[in-house]
């Protein structure tokens, strides 16, 4: 593991020469990292805990329609609705869709997340039943497709293209080439298409695990947290995600950390993504480790509540 005197307070910068997180385990990297959890422990109702869903909390799954949270991930979560004073996801999936994955609707334990769809553009409070969805601007029609055009002219002209999908969002539409038959040349021939289809109709590109996502908005994670942040006024500060997407949000909390207050980046890790694993306080391996990491958090707001 690393060296504790490697690592700077907010920046892992070692990462590469580090080995792997333990398996279905976490490693606190940074001394942010390290008191995270106490900090927590001492002020729950303070903190702000937000977490991505694809890769950090439902593991990644060649089918983007069949990708759950994991069984272990949402006890971990339910484990700590309404001990911290805000649990939320911030996720890159429209809130209907991030529904069904947490599962908030058939199942209880989650009352009081709040869940922030397609990077904050979308809102549902599971509390209040709050639902904020805009229309998506006609000009996505376009993009679908056109970007569909374009899977189906590859696939026509090359077999190996197969499996390419496009997925519709409603106020983005996403290359999917993760089921491709061979899925980095899907993406290298596929991926400019997209981007460029992007700039054309005046679309935001966010970049991902196999995919290339053409957006309505500009809105990022990071504009998500920064909002709820304005709006709970946290002590403490966490946010889980292992994607390219999940960065902006990152660094609203490196900012944090760097004015001296209590928070962690908490990196769900993947070889897919090292560029995200170099970001982290503490690292976890995949959505099994980030539960872990969670069931810690909840045991140290039930160790300080009884002491
Ligand atoms: O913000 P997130 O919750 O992480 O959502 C980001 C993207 O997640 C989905 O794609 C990813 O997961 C798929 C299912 O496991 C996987 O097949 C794909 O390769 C991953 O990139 C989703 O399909 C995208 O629309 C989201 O943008």
């Amino acid at each position: 593991m690393c060296d504790d005197g490697r690592v700077s307070e907010t920046t892992n910068t070692d990462l590469d020469s580090c080995s792997p997180p333990p398996a279905d385990g976490w490693v606190a990297l940074t001394p942010a990292g390290r008191a995270v959890a106490r900090a927590v422990g001492h002020d729950p109702a303070g903190t702000l805990l937000a977490s991505d869903v694809d890769g950090t909390l439902s593991p990644i799954v060649a089918d983007p329609t069949r990708a759950a949270v994991s069984e272990r991930a949402r006890r971990a979560l339910a484990g700590l609705d309404g001990r911290v004073g805000t649990l939320a996801v911030i996720t890159g999936r429209p809130v209907a869709r991030a529904r069904e994955m947490v599962d908030v609707d058939r199942r209880g334990g989650l009352d009081h997340l709040v869940m922030l769809g397609l990077y904050g553009v979308e809102r549902y409070d599971v509390g209040t039943g709050q639902l904020q969805v805009p229309e998506p601007p006609a000009v996505m029609g376009q993009a679908r497709h056109r970007l569909q055009e374009a899977v189906d002219r590859a696939v026509a002209a090359d077999p190996a293209m197969a499996g390419t999908m496009v997925e519709d969002k409603g106020s983005a539409v996403v290359l999917h080439t993760r089921r491709a038959v061979e899925h980095d040349r899907a993406l290298a021939l596929l991926g400019p298409v997209a981007r460029d289809l992007a700039g054309e109709l005046g679309l935001a590109v966010e970049e991902g695990r196999d995919v290339v996502e053409l957006k309505a908005w500009q809105t990022t994670k990071g504009d998500a947290l920064r909002r709820l942040i304005a709006e709970r006024m946290p002590s403490v500060l966490l946010m889980c995600g292992d994607d390219l997407g999940d960065l902006p949000a990152m660094a609203v909390v490196e900012e944090w950390i760097g004015e001296g207050r209590p928070g962690a980046r908490v990196v769900s890790w993947s070889a897919e993504q090292p560029r995200v694993a170099r970001s982290a306080d503490v690292l976890c391996d995949g959505p099994e480790g980030v539960a872990a990491f969670l069931d810690e958090i909840s045991g140290r707001i039930t160790e300080s509540s009884t002491m």
